[in-house]
């Protein structure tokens, strides 16, 4: 029995293929995250990697292959599968006319939990909502802000894996570091996080790991501690060449 297959995994992809009429988006993708481990799967644009999460999610059938989510299998038992998932999708959307704290009662609330003010309010600062903001309407919010408040949503669900499809796009630099602190912060619970990304040079600050997907194959992983920025630009550069 080899290491991957005895650990338990937040996530593992068995040889998942899928297939648009011709077009092989992925192809036998295999990969396993564990328990508190941020993966950053990078890759160009048409590269699979929102086929990937839509597969993970139950969105798309594979052709061939399976999906645990801890231990659970996403064809099987669908809804399970998707009771451990929390997903933040690059653009939250939030009712503009409740505060913070209340729109993450409310989704907190359609997900089974209710949670008191001072609950909310923590899972707010955890995100990285600065505490001014946590009463204030979200009509006014930013893109960084509403991300936030998106990931507070995310950890109150108490997933156990946490889907990113391109986090940072459009956030500025602060934006984007306070983002990636609160994916640390989610691992660091427990949570296992893949993420979909361009994002190359915040890759060493939010990941352990990341992997390069090119035409639906993942053509390397590394640990990012390996690496530094610059290698890790280089590393991509290089299979994207290849
Ligand atoms: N619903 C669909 N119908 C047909 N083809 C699709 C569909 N969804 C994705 N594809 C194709 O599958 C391939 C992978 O697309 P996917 O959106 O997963 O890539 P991506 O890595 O997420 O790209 P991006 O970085 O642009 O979001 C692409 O060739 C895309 O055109």
């Amino acid at each position: 029995m080899s290491l991957l297959e005895t650990r338990s995994d937040a996530l593992r992809l068995h040889e998942v293929r899928k297939d648009f009429g011709a077009r092989h988006a992925l192809e036998a993708l295999s990969l396993a995250i564990a328990p508190g481990e941020v993966y950053a799967l990078l890759g160009p644009n048409g590269a699979g990697k929102t086929t990937a999460l839509n597969l993970i999610l139950g969105f798309l059938t594979p052709e061939s292959g399976h999906i645990d989510v801890a231990g659970t299998r996403v064809d099987r038992d669908p809804l399970a599968a998707r009771a451990k998932i929390a997903y933040l999708p690059e653009t939250v959307m939030l009712h503009p006319s409740l505060s913070a704290v209340e729109n993450l009662s409310y989704f907190a609330l359609l997900g089974g939990r209710r949670l008191d003010e001072v609950q909310a309010r923590a899972l707010l600062t955890e995100a990285g909502l600065q505490d001014e903001a946590h009463a204030r309407r979200a009509a006014g919010f930013s893109k960084g802000m509403r991300q936030k408040v998106g990931l507070a949503i995310a950890l109150a669900k108490n997933a156990q894996l946490l889907l990113l499809d391109e986090p940072t796009s459009g956030l500025d630099a602060s934006a984007a570091n306070d983002l990636s602190q609160g994916v640390r912060a989610a691992a660091r619970r427990g949570i296992a996080v893949l993420m979909a990304t361009h994002d190359l040079y915040r890759v060493k600050d939010v990941a352990h790991r990341l992997g390069i997907l090119r035409a639906g194959r993942l053509l390397v992983e590394r640990h990012t501690d390996e690496l530094s920025a610059t290698e890790i630009e280089a590393l991509y550069l290089e299979q994207l060449a290849a």
